[in-house]
């Protein structure tokens, strides 16, 4: 069996505990099969000695890398999270783009191919993930290495015009040709690529999931959902009473029903306006004052992007004022927490809560909402709020979805969940749950191997 090698910036380092759905998911699916992570150690190092950091877990062997100040500012912050990430989120409103940040991400990805390929030999089976590492393959080869080379997006990809709106488009989009298999979240994602490939590629779509590049290359593609383990997740939560902190959070709701979210402090995750879908809820519904108190688990993320400290103090303004506005002297409607917890917790949270709220702007999949269905208890399951533009939507479409620009419909989703009958809660919960059991992060794997080795 040829080895797997997974290759992203994040990496999930044994005992790290941190968001981010790509690190938790390819932790999950290495844990089955065992095999080598390359990646960014998430340290910076001045001294810029390029130097690999190799330990062992079980049947993974990890190896890492530092960046240097200058790349992390420049292709993390800059390029990957201040280009690409706002334009794969259909923000070209905040995409900063500057030579210096697109030289900066060719030479880290030109560093990780020399300080891969001899690692790499010609059975392995190498997956490369995400928007940081579109030119890999191209630049993988160039050192010779012959191994099928898979690529997965973990992000939207948006609609062709937007993305020609990047000055370099056609050399960075162009780099997916390199590959033996291009995956993508949801068909959708895979429909607008081909359009691009055709509109501004230089290419053609043979038959769906089969391209010719503008080289006469074949590419093939596909959607492959991402997913959770689900039965884990749903033991997890199930033993989760027993741990301290979800005890503390039950017996401080005082017999109030919960309802929660779970989101990287991120412009794409809908912050601001769940929020103000919250306030308008408290608003349109005063029969339901008091009985529902939200919490919102927002670790920070990319603390160092400009745009990323607007949306903070915009969060923790908005969350002031709606306290400020609704609050008794026995009951805040919402808590705001900018921590990171550990799976056991979150899984426990997620269990003692009547609504789960994932209402982003856009997001590739959004694996809590996946979570957030895996850990209800089965008798009394709690609904999941989910906004029709999250990739999870395709596939959880029993969960009472919304469009997250309309804060009265989000505000009565709320609402709706709070009403619900239990028998209507469980006929949903069933319904999505069949589908986590069948297509999960097993499936992924396999699904995604599969084609692969054969593309
Ligand atoms: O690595 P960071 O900069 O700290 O960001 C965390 C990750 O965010 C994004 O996650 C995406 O992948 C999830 C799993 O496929 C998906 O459910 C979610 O919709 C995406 O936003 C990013 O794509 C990753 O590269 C980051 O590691
Ligand atoms: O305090 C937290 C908040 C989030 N997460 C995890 O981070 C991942 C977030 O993935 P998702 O796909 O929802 O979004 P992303 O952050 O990757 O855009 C999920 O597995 C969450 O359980 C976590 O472990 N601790």
């Amino acid at each position: 069996m040829s080895r797997l090698v997974v290759v992203s910036n994040r990496v999930a380092l044994p005992g790290e505990s941190r968001a981010g759905g790509l690190a938790v998911a390819l932790q999950a699916a290495l844990d089955e099969t065992g095999g080598l992570w390359f990646g960014w150690s998430g340290k910076i190092d001045p001294s810029h000695s390029g130097k690999l950091h190799e330990q062992h877990d079980g049947n993974i062997r990890y190896v890492t890398i530092d960046l240097s100040r200058r790349d992390h500012a420049d292709y993390y912050n800059g390029f990957a999270n201040r280009s690409l990430w706002p334009l794969l989120h259909f923000r070209v409103d905040l995409v900063d783009y500057s030579r210096e940040t697109w030289a900066a991400y060719r030479r880290v990805n030109a560093l990780f191919a020399e300080k891969l390929a001899p690692l790499l030999r010609d059975d392995d089976m190498v997956w490369i993930h995400d928007y940081h590492l579109i030119p890999l393959a191209a630049l993988l080869r160039e050192h010779g290495v012959r191994c099928k080379l898979g690529f997965f997006l973990h992000v939207p990809m948006p609609s062709s015009d937007l993305l020609a709106a990047l000055p370099q488009h056609s050399r960075l989009f162009e780099g997916l040709s390199a590959y033996d298999l291009v995956g993508f979240q949801t068909s959708r994602d895979l429909e607008r690529f081909q359009d691009y490939v055709r509109l501004f590629g230089r290419g053609d779509v043979i038959s769906p999931g089969v391209l010719e590049t503008a080289g006469g290359r074949r590419l093939h593609a596909g959607a492959f959902p991402i997913s959770i383990d689900t039965a884990h997740i749903a033991q997890q939560a199930g033993e989760a009473v027993e741990n301290s902190s979800v005890r503390r959070l039950k017996d401080s709701l005082s017999g109030r029903a919960l309802a929660i979210g779970v989101d990287r402090l991120d412009y794409s995750k809908g912050l601001p306006e769940r929020f103000r879908a919250f306030a308008r809820y408290l608003q349109r519904h005063p029969q339901q004052l008091g009985k529902l108190t939200y919490l919102q688990i927002a670790p920070v993320s990319r603390g160092d992007v400009a745009e990323y400290r607007a949306l903070r103090e915009e969060l923790e303004q908005l969350a002031g004022h709606i306290n400020g506005g609704h609050a008794e002297p026995d009951w805040t409607p919402m808590r705001y927490v900018n921590r990171n917890y550990a799976h056991p917790t979150l899984t426990g949270f997620y269990r003692l809560a009547r609504v789960g709220l994932v209402t982003p702007l856009r997001d590739g999949m959004n694996l809590v909402a996946k979570e957030f269905v895996a850990a209800q208890d089965p008798e009394d399951p709690g609904v999941l709020v989910l906004s029709t533009f999250a990739g999870a939507a395709r596939e959880l479409d029993s969960a009472l979805l919304v469009n997250p620009y309309d804060l009265d419909g989000v505000a009565d989703a709320i609402a709706t969940a709070m009403r619900m009958h239990r028998d209507e809660r469980r006929e949903r919960w069933q319904a999505m749950m069949g589908t986590l059991r069948t297509h999960d992060i097993t499936a992924w794997r396999r699904d995604y191997l599969a084609a692969l080795a054969s593309a």
